[in-house]
């Protein structure tokens, strides 16, 4: 909807009505069509102001209308008939003008933002382009690189940063509406030749060709397999070297192409998914809305190892006072440098002042009293927590949260050392710990919904998608994970290399395969979790009977190069060779692969020949297998929240929704049917035997990944 008022007498105003963005749904854009039509026919009318309601000017097309089959008048004519009016049209820009939101202020003649505005063509994080003469426009406004970098980022710049690019006229500190209004009665009458931008040539540029080839490159090496950026360049390029109308057909023709593609309902679906796990719910009925969180204004962190420094970055970093406490000396001040050197490092990134005072270190940890919540984070040892957690309950003042950042031990059984067990969650971040966008929530059995609900708006206040799991080995993330690293190391049993699996699966689009990632975390640390299993046994691991472990297939290939200290990327040697420690270049070693072979040798194994596809079935699948069963026992809610930490925190192609989306993509009957082919083939893996939810979806006709939710609770009902 949009209402028009008349103003100040000779101007019309239109304000475009759709909570809570203002969204360009399709009566939205019928009201606009007939709300500019009025304004132009009113004789009295000299110009016409467009503004959005409750301070937000246009979150751009309405996002939930794709895939559905749209009406209402379209968006490219409605935008041409604004900028061809005879009257000057000004857009008033608070809050935001992002997408068809910002295509429209394009076609205005004039913009005028608030300074606290923000602005962006953030279709491509959508699977898209601004093809609603966004991607046309834009370039010839402010120039290709610059367009370049908004369009293929989808980055939002603010006003000073919009006015500085040329993207609008003038900013406002005071009442945009009102400065907007003022300046169109003072432009009113005046000429409008030199205002309609796709009247502009595109600036010259030179170089046109390296520049585009260059851009290139990046978009395709920074989201690997992603189509809308390529297709962003495209029609900047178009833009570039065509006169308008035909820059808007080429526009057209790559936007259709991206409309329906996998990848736009795979990049809408994370839009959605990633908001949908902010509205949580617990098996026991508390829920988001119902559930009050604590206010925290002071935390503790416990273990300043690799987690605990990036914990308390990002706590500080999020307005909070944080006593620091290790008990090593050393380690402290080894902390204190690099929590101090990663908050400069964040505040010249940002332009602002670093918060080192908001710190304050302590090897006792008598010193955490007076806070409203503490991460613990020290090494994973459920003797050393449950002595930690014993510790804060004596401490800590009445009511103090206690959060664990463990990766995978039991949060009920360490509650359970509590004399307050209601307090206790799980707040399991990603390393590096300020910088990884993931919040994995754990709640255990007996965690009350406030603690959730303040462990999971702490979680958002610093910027993390934070998701809700119940309490299991590994929770979800890891969990899933176990699976993929172990179907990858029995690939190698069978035949292939490290370079063979990493090329698989950074083809798929991860940023980095599996035995990359293993290097660069450290073979070191899985070590310690299997140890920690009970799984690894010293001298057994070349004996007849290693590559069985409680009583199911297992390799020791880890083992076997973590005791010839080839940790990865730490000892310059792992599954790769490094020129040296910490180098991020990862070379094939003929070292491994002459390993490789005495180990198939001495295990009588035949290697064969693996493709992608077999790699890309076995890792992927095993873990998809998983994710029913997590469904299936509710430690997740629903498969957003899988999805949300499988993008977020182990990066998942985006643009592959994550893996139970792709499940759905691919279609459950394949996934379903690959996972029985595979699990004959491999008797001893019994997680490769299709979950039963899988085989009750499929029995269902294999329902939309939105209707699951229906399935489960059947599945549960009957339990
Ligand atoms: C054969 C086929 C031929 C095909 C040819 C087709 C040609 C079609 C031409 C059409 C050209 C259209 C081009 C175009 O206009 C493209 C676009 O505009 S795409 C949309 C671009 N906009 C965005 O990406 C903005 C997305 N939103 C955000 O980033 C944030 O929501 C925002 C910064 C606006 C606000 O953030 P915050 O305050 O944190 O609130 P939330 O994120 O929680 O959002 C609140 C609520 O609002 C919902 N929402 C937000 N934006 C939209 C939207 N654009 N449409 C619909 N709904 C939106 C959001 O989902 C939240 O609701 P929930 O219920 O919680 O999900
Ligand atoms: N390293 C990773 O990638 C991730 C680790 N985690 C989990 O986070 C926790 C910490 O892991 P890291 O940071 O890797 O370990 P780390 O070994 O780097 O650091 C642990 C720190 O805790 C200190 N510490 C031990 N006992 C203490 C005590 N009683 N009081 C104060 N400090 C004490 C140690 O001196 C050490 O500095 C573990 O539970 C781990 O499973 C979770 C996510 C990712």
């Amino acid at each position: 909807m949009a209402q028009y008022t008349r103003v100040s007498g000779f101007v019309g105003l239109i304000t475009l009505q759709n909570p809570p963005v203002n969204a360009l749904s399709a009566p939205v854009r019928q009201g606009i069509v007939d709300t500019v039509q009025r304004a132009l026919s009113d004789p009295e009318v000299k110009s016409v102001v467009i503004c959005g309601q409750n301070g937000i000017f246009c979150g751009g097309a309405d996002i939930k209308e794709f895939g559905t089959d749209m009406f209402g008048p379209p968006l490219i004519p409605m935008i041409h008939a604004i900028e061809a009016a005879n009257k000057p049209v000004v857009a008033a820009i608070e809050g935001i003008a992002l997408g068809g939101g910002l295509e429209l202020a394009l076609g205005c003649h004039y913009r005028i933002a608030h300074s606290k505005a923000r602005l962006g063509l953030p279709e491509v994080t959508l699977g898209l382009l601004p093809a609603a003469g966004g991607s046309q426009r834009l370039p010839r406004l402010i120039g290709v690189p610059a367009a370049l970098n908004l369009i293929t980022t989808g980055r939002h710049v603010t006003a000073a940063e919009a006015l500085q690019l040329g993207i609008v006229d003038q900013v406002t500190d005071h009442n945009t509406v009102d400065a907007a209004v003022k300046f169109a009665l003072r432009v009113g009458g005046q000429s409008l030749d030199a205002r309609r931008i796709s009247t502009y040539p595109c600036p010259q540029q030179p170089d046109l060709d390296a520049l585009f080839e260059d851009v290139m490159q990046k978009v395709r090496q920074s989201a690997r397999g992603a189509i809308a950026p390529v297709a962003c360049v495209q029609a900047v390029r178009a833009a570039a070297t065509l006169p308008y109308t035909q820059g808007m057909e080429r526009e057209k023709e790559l936007m259709a192409t991206l409309f329906t593609s996998g990848q736009a309902r795979a990049l809408q679906y994370c839009f959605f998914a990633q908001r949908a796990v902010g509205r949580w719910k617990m098996p026991n009925g508390a829920r988001w809305d119902t559930s009050k969180p604590r206010p925290v204004h002071k935390a503790a962190v416990i273990g300043l190892g690799t987690m605990g420094r990036g914990i308390t970055v990002a706590l500080a970093q999020t307005g909070l006072s944080v006593i620091a406490v290790e008990s090593q000396e050393k380690q402290l001040m080894e902390a204190k440098q690099a929590v101090s050197g990663m908050l400069e490092r964040g505040a010249k990134r940002r332009g602002v002042a670093p918060v080192l005072d908001r710190i304050s270190y302590s090897q006792d940890i008598q010193a955490v009293a007076d806070v409203d919540l503490v991460i613990e984070a020290v090494f994973e040892d459920m003797a050393l927590k449950t002595k930690v957690f014993r510790q804060l309950s004596a401490v800590c003042k009445p009511g103090t949260l206690l959060c664990t950042n463990t990766s995978a031990l039991d949060v009920d059984q360490l509650a359970s050392e509590t004399p307050n067990p209601e307090l206790v969650v799980g707040m399991h971040f990603f390393a590096p710990a300020h910088v990884m966008k993931l919040l994995e929530v754990v709640y255990g059995s007996r965690s009350s919904p406030e603690a959730v609900a303040t462990a999971m708006q702490l979680g958002k206040k610093m910027g993390k998608a934070s998701v809700a799991v119940g309490n299991c080995r590994g929770f979800v993330g890891n969990r899933m994970l176990k699976l993929y690293l172990e179907q990858a190391s029995f690939l190698l049993e069978e035949g292939a290399t490290p370079e063979l699996v990493d090329g698989a699966l950074e083809e798929f689009g991860f940023p980095m395969g599996v035995f990359r990632m293993s290097d660069l975390s450290g073979l070191d640390v899985g070590w310690r979790i299997r140890k920690g299993e009970g799984l690894v046994e010293p001298g057994m691991a070349s004996g007849q009977s290693a590559r069985i472990r409680q009583g199911r297939r297992y390799s020791p290939l880890g083992d076997l190069l973590y005791e010839q200290g080839r940790f990865g990327l730490k000892t310059s040697r792992g599954w790769y060779q490094y020129d040296k420690p910490g180098s991020r270049v990862a070379r094939s070693d003929p070292w491994v692969h002459s390993f490789l072979e005495e180990y198939r040798a001495r295990h009588g194994l035949v290697a064969r020949n693996i493709d992608h596809q077999e790699v890309l079935e076995r890792c992927l699948y095993a873990m998809i297998n998983e994710g029913f069963h997590i469904l299936e026992d509710g430690i997740a809610a629903g498969p957003e929240d899988i999805d949300v930490i499988y993008v977020f925190g182990f990066g998942w192609p985006r643009h592959r929704g994550g893996p139970m989306f792709y499940a759905d993509m691919v279609g459950l009957a394949k996934v379903m049917e690959k996972l029985e082919h595979y699990h004959q083939a491999h008797p001893d893996v019994p997680y490769l035997q299709p979950s039963n939810l899988l085989r009750k979806l499929v029995a269902s006709g294999s329902p939309p990944i939105h209707t699951w939710g229906e399935v489960i609770k059947k599945l549960h009902s009957q339990l």
